[in-house]
């Protein structure tokens, strides 16, 4: 489970996340939808510690991810992330860029991180493209690859930034799909996205953020079906007339 207590982010003097309490069951989708510059990505990169708060505590299954110590460094590894950009290793091999990590941390042999890299590329489709290098995939090759490569350390939770949103729209659907397929296992993920249709269907919550603070939480369906803040509703009513 994650906790999130009375969490203050701070860039400068702009106050940017504003006293978050949120708790994140296992096995939980959320998703986290807002205007742009609402603080949806400094919240999720606050939970990986990508951001430091600048004031407020996060529980990982019971501990405070801010403690120093090895225990806790494991736990930082296993909270996987996905980002807009990919964040490929370009000079690397789709094979090495996803068995890196397990390797480097001591998590898995180089025969476990090469056959654990091997089965996840068959579960994408990609186990072709096992030896060549990013700059040769399509966006949606990219991102699925560095889904893959988060998965490589078997994470408790995944976080995904806007990771549709620098893809052509082809591509949108066969990240979505795997992302999909992925809410299945029972895998916690929190889900930054622009994505309406995705936040409402597949997330079992789905909260709503505006201006650094969290402005509406509710059961996906819910929260999109029966808003009860004005402002989620002006959001939404701005963001589904499309
Ligand atoms: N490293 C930083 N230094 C200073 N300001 C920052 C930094 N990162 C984010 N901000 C500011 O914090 C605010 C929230 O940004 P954030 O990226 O979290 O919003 P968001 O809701 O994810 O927006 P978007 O949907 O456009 O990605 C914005 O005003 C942004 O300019």
């Amino acid at each position: 489970m994650i906790k999130i207590q009375n969490l203050n982010k701070f860039f400068g003097d702009k106050h940017i996340l504003k006293n978050i309490n949120l708790e994140i069951n296992d096995g939980e989708v959320i998703s986290l939808i807002g205007p742009s510059g609402s603080g949806k990505s400094t919240l999720i990169r606050c939970i990986n510690y990508l951001e430091e708060p600048t004031s407020g505590s996060i529980y990982i299954n019971g501990k405070n991810i801010a403690t120093s110590g090895k225990e806790i460094d494991k736990i930082r590894q296993n909270i996987g992330m996905v980002f807009q950009h990919f964040h490929l290793f370009p000079h690397k091999t789709v094979l090495e860029n996803i068995t890196l990590a397990p390797i480097l941390t001591g998590q898995l042999t180089k025969i476990e991180a090469e056959q654990k890299a091997i089965d996840l590329l068959k579960t994408m489709d990609l186990l072709d493209k096992k030896d060549v290098y990013p700059s040769s995939l399509s966006g949606g090759q990219k991102q699925r690859i560095a889904i893959a490569r988060s998965l490589a350390m078997d994470p408790t939770v995944i976080l995904f930034d806007e990771v549709t949103s620098a893809l052509d729209p082809e591509m949108v659907g066969e990240v979505l799909n795997v992302m999909k397929e992925l809410a299945k296992t029972g895998m916690t993920m929190v889900v930054v996205t622009h994505e309406m249709a995705f936040a409402k269907q597949v997330a079992d919550r789905a909260i709503f953020m505006a201006d650094g603070e969290i402005v509406e939480i509710n059961r996906a369906v819910d929260l999109f079906e029966h808003p009860q803040n004005p402002r989620t509703k002006e959001f939404l009513s701005k963001v589904l007339e499309y």
